[in-house]
C-alpha cells in the first residue's frame, strides 16, 4: 500500500475540521487521492461520512500546472453541479497543498471496473454512456470542455451510477466576448485523444471530447482499446483511416444501433462528428424507453446550465456592443495564443478563490 505522506500538523488541521485521511485510492500525475472520513456538521457525530480527498501538492507540480491548470480546475469545480459529475464537498488550501474533498465512488473508476469484471453489457453501457453524455452536455452548455475524458475519470458509485471526475484539464471554450477559443495545448491521455489533437493544430475542445466518448464506449463494449497507441504516427493513421473494429467475441451480440453510433463518435472528420445532443438523441438510446426521460435531478441541472448560458450570452452581447468586433482568432494562432495568455494572467490576478477555500 502507498505510504501516507501527511505531517502531524496537517492531520491536526484536518481533524479540527472533522476530516481524517485513510488509504490511497488512486494517483494521478500531480495528485494523490485518499479515502477520507468527515465527522463534522452531521446530525449524528458517530456516523462519519466517507469521502475521497484529492491532494495536490503544488511544490511537486510544474509551474504551468500550478499557474494555469489548477486555478481553472478550482474555478470550474465550484461552479458545477450535476448528478453525473462528481460532487465536491469542500476545498481547502493549507500551505502549498490543496485538499479537494468529494463524494467517494465505492466501485472505483471504470477502467478498474472493466479490468476486474470484464466488458460491459450493451444495456449497461447504454445507461453509463447516457450518464456520461448528460454530464458532457451540461459542461458543454456551460461552455466548458473536459479535455481529459477517459475510463479512469469515470467513477462508479455503490449504486452503479457513473460520475465524471477530474477537471484538471477542463477549460472554458469561449472568451469573455463570446469568441470560440481553440485549444493548442495537448491535454489528456494519448489513447483517448482525437486525430485533430495528434495532428498538432489548434482544435475545438468540445468536438475532441466527443471522440474521447467514442473511445470510452469502445472500451466498455470490448474490454480493449480501439487503436494501437504505442506509436503516435501509426495511431493517427489508424484513426484517420477508421481502422478499428469490434472484437470478434462481442461483434455478433451488438446491435446495429450501437455500431452506427460508434462510427459517428470515432469520426475523424470534425465537421461530421456528432455533437453531444445528436448522441443523446441517437436510436441507440431510443432502444431503452426507461432512458427517454430526464429524472428530476437531471432536468434541474440542465435548466441550470441553460440559465447560466443565457446569463453568459447576455453579458457577451452587452460587452460586444461596447467593443469593436475582433478578427476571427482561429485564423491566427499566434494572436490566439497571446490573447489566451493575457486572459490567463488577468484571471490569475483577479482570481478570488471561492469562499470555501481556507488558507492557513
Ligand atoms: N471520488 C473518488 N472516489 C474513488 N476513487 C477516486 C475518486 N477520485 C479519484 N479516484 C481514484 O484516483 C484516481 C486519480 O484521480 P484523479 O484522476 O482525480 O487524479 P489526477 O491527478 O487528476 O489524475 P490524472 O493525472 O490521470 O489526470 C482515479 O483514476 C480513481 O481511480
Amino acid at each position: 500500500m502507498a505510504k501516507l505522506e501527511h505531517t502531524a500538523s496537517e492531520e491536526l488541521t484536518l481533524s479540527s475540521r472533522g476530516y481524517k485521511l485513510f488509504k490511497v485510492l488512486g494517483e494521478g500525475s500531480y495528485a494523490k487521492v485518499y479515502l477520507a472520513e468527515y465527522r463534522g456538521n452531521t446530525d449524528d457525530k458517530n456516523k462519519p461520512r466517507q469521502l475521497a480527498c484529492k491532494i495536490v501538492d503544488t511544490t511537486k507540480a510544474p509551474r504551468d500546472f500550478v499557474k494555469k491548470f489548477l486555478p481553472r480546475e478550482l474555478e470550474i469545480l465550484v461552479k458545477i453541479n450535476h448528478p453525473h459529475l462528481i460532487h465536491v464537498h469542500s476545498i481547502f488550501q493549507r500551505k502549498a497543498k490543496y485538499y479537494i474533498f468529494m463524494r467517494y465512488a465505492e466501485n472505483g473508476d471504470l477502467l478498474e471496473f472493466i479490468l476486474k469484471k470484464g466488458s460491459i453489457s450493451e444495456a449497461q453501457s447504454r445507461v453509463w454512456m447516457r450518464q456520461l453524455c448528460l454530464a458532457v452536455q451540461y459542461l458543454h452548455d456551460m461552455e466548458i470542455a473536459h479535455r481529459d475524458l477517459k475510463c479512469e475519470n469515470a467513477l462508479i458509485t455503490s449504486n452503479y451510477n457513473l460520475k465524471v471526475s477530474d477537471f484538471g484539464f477542463a477549460r472554458y471554450v469561449t472568451d469573455g466576448y463570446g469568441k470560440r477559443l481553440m485549444s493548442d495545448t495537448y491535454c489528456g491521455s494519448l489513447s483517448y485523444a482525437a486525430p485533430e489533437i495528434l495532428k498538432g493544430s489548434p482544435y475545438h475542445p468540445k468536438i475532441a471530447d466527443i471522440w474521447s466518448l467514442g473511445v470510452i464506449l469502445y472500451i466498455m463494449l470490448n474490454k480493449a482499446m480501439p487503436f494501437d497507441d504505442t506509436n503516435i504516427k501509426r495511431l493517427h493513421e489508424q484513426q484517420t483511416n477508421k481502422q478499428w473494429k469490434f472484437r470478434s467475441k462481442v461483434v455478433d451480440n451488438l446491435s446495429s444501433e450501437v455500431k452506427k453510433l460508434m462510427g459517428h463518435l470515432l469520426e475523424p472528420d470534425t465537421s461530421k462528428r456528432w455533437k453531444v445532443e445528436q448522441v443523446l438523441g441517437s436510436e441507440w438510446f431510443g432502444m431503452d424507453p426507461r432512458l427517454a426521460q430526464l429524472n428530476p435531478a437531471e432536468q434541474a441541472a440542465m435548466i441550470h446550465a441553460q440559465e447560466e448560458r443565457k446569463k453568459y450570452m447576455d453579458t457577451v452581447r452587452k460587452k460586444s456592443i461596447s467593443k469593436p468586433v475582433r478578427d476571427d482568432i482561429s485564423k491566427d494562432v499566434s494572436v490566439l495564443k497571446k490573447e489566451v495568455e493575457q486572459q490567463e494572467r488577468e484571471k490569475l490576478a483577479n482570481l478570488s478563490l471561492p469562499s470555501m477555500i481556507i488558507d492557513e
